[in-house]
């Protein structure tokens, strides 16, 4: 059985890494992007990996933020992974001599085929809904059936995700992997224990259907 990677994003909280460790998530996603409700600095991100287990990453998410910004937070915080989730060019996304992603917003129009050939120098793609007034967290979903049959095992699917969708979401796009930010709060950046247990049923529900 495919195991469907876990990426819970938008922690502010000890508790909240614990519980997200706990119920077996892969990936953790702390967001330095100061306008967002769930945005953390770098002193409050380093206190927040300092207990990680050695196989579970921690991702930084930045958006079109200043080189020298994002270079002040990698000096601080042992980030596994760089996400990037505005408009970043692949060279500025390659330029830190970090594994990265490159999250797309599904604007209307959005030639995946294209965009992954562009960003083929990262790890992967996360795809997210589009929303004009918010760069992500936006807690809605977009059109699964847009993503081409051929790169979805490789995409990282966001977006509205919950316990009660993400079940179906896994297996009808089959994605590498599941990240998930509102789907699981009480309140913005306060995350819910029972929540991300029941987001991680829904996972191996879908693992078990895909
Ligand atoms: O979470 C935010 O506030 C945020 C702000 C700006 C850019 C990205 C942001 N989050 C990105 C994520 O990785 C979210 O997990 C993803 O957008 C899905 O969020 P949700 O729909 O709430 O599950």
């Amino acid at each position: 059985m495919i195991r469907t990677r876990v990426k819970i994003c938008g922690l502010t909280r000890v508790s909240d890494v614990e519980a997200a460790v706990a119920a077996g998530a892969d990936a953790l996603g702390f967001v330095f992007y100061p306008p967002s409700p769930r945005a953390v600095t770098p002193e409050q991100a380093a206190r927040l990996c300092a207990k990680l287990p050695p196989f579970v990453s921690a991702v930084g998410l930045f958006v079109d933020a200043a080189p020298e910004g994002v270079r002040a937070t990698l000096d601080q915080v042992p980030l596994d992974l760089l996400q990037f989730h505005g408009d970043e060019a692949p060279d500025y996304c390659a330029s830190f001599g970090r594994r990265w992603i490159k999250a797309l917003r599904m604007r209307p129009g959005v030639d995946l085929m294209a965009e992954r050939a562009r960003y083929a120098g990262g790890a992967g793609l996360l795809l997210d809904a589009y929303d004009p007034a918010r760069a992500g967290g936006t807690g809605q979903c977009f059109d699964w059936d847009r993503i081409p049959p051929e790169i979805a095992s490789s995409v990282v699917l966001a977006g509205g995700l919950d316990a009660n969708n993400v079940a179906e979401a896994v297996e009808r796009v089959r994605p590498y992997g599941v990240d998930v930010s509102g789907g699981v709060e009480a309140a913005k950046g306060i995350k819910d224990q029972d929540r991300i247990n029941a987001f991680m049923q829904g996972v191996r529900d879908g693992d078990t259907r895909r």
